[in-house]
């Protein structure tokens, strides 16, 4: 279903050329990766024959795992909530779907794609769930922020030129670092904020780390987004809080990452919440959802 939509996938391409071990260091996809071909035009596209190596090393192990077998997720959460009830797991860790075959995981844990335009609120909301729920809260943005700052970062200066623009990082980025963060957590449940901002990552995510359970996407109006970034720009110091980063990134949203929430949304996995509210009021949308889903963990 999902993967039925995709004509011919990064992912599927790789499979045939994947053939070293899905546990190649983060260091090696990053020497890999020094002469990069972007996801999205990058500034100076060169020899992908390095990219080619990451990739296959970050999807290797991917085949066989196939998205045909998923059911509607209300037919499977209730199934769930019942056998929840008998074997006191959790409703969404007792597993949608298998784990893809190099899935870091040995139990499917759960994780929670939150999306919305840039400045919709998403890092404000699930600062909220982490205080209630029992969730680490990854936002893709941060951790490409982080590895721009560290020190002897390979790709250090291309995230920032990507962040700058408005576009999307090469995906065996992110996912490298997402699936670290993950693994290296110790837990199961996951807020992934920010991700995945384009098809291919969605599906590469799917492939290589773990299926999503659900998404919770944040409706807002470009205005309002754009104010609430100028204001943020005031005191965050990004690089991309500027009115001309903020342009380009609502124009990488609307023609890029609205597509990953279309595409979810046809599969019956998201839940909306509109931003256009006190921080206060939206977040009673956004439990009045988890509260359905999780039992409250204090
Ligand atoms: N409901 C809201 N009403 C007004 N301002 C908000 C609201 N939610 C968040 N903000 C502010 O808007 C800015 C963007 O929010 P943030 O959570 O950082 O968005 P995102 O993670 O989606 O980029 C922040 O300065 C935040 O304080
Ligand atoms: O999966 C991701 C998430 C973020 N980004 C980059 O990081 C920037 C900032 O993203 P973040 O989620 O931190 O901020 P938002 O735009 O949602 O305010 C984006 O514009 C992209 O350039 C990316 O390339 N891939």
């Amino acid at each position: 279903m999902f993967r039925a939509a995709f004509s011919r996938s990064t992912t599927d391409t790789l499979r045939r050329q994947a053939t070293s071990s899905a546990s190649a260091s983060r260091s090696s996809l990053r020497r890999a990766l020094s002469t990069p071909a972007g996801e999205q035009g990058a500034p100076k596209p060169s020899s992908n024959a390095g990219l080619w190596v990451a990739l296959a090393a970050t999807a290797a192990g991917g085949a066989g795992y196939y998205y045909a077998t998923r059911e509607h997720p209300s037919e499977t959460l209730a199934k769930l909530k019942a056998k929840n009830k008998a074997t006191e797991e959790s409703p969404v860790t007792a597993s949608l779907r298998p784990l893809p075959a190099n899935s870091p995981f040995k139990v499917k844990p759960t994780v929670i794609f939150v999306l919305g335009g840039p400045g919709a609120g998403k890092g404000t909301q699930c600062a909220r769930l982490v205080a209630d729920y029992d969730f680490v809260h990854l936002s893709a943005g941060d951790l490409l922020r982080e590895e721009r700052n560290r020190a002897g970062s390979e790709v250090g200066e291309l995230i920032n030129t990507y962040i700058k623009e408005g576009k999307i990082v090469p995906m065996e980025i992110t996912i490298g670092l997402l699936r670290d963060a993950m693994v290296r957590s110790g837990k199961d449940r996951f807020l992934i904020d920010g991700f995945p901002r384009k098809m291919d990552q969605a599906e590469a995510f799917e492939d290589t780390v773990a299926g999503a359970d659900f998404i919770l996407y944040f409706e807002c109006p470009e205005k309002e987004m754009e104010r609430r970034l100028l204001k943020r720009g005031e005191t965050s110091g990004r690089v991309d809080d500027n009115i001309e980063s903020i342009r380009k990134r609502f124009v990488t949203f609307r023609d890029t990452s609205f597509p990953v929430i279309d595409k979810y949304r046809s599969l019956g996995k998201v839940h909306e919440v509109s931003c256009l509210d006190t921080p206060d009021k939206v977040y009673s949308q956004v439990r009045a959802i988890f509260d359905k889903m999780f039992a409250k963990s204090a």
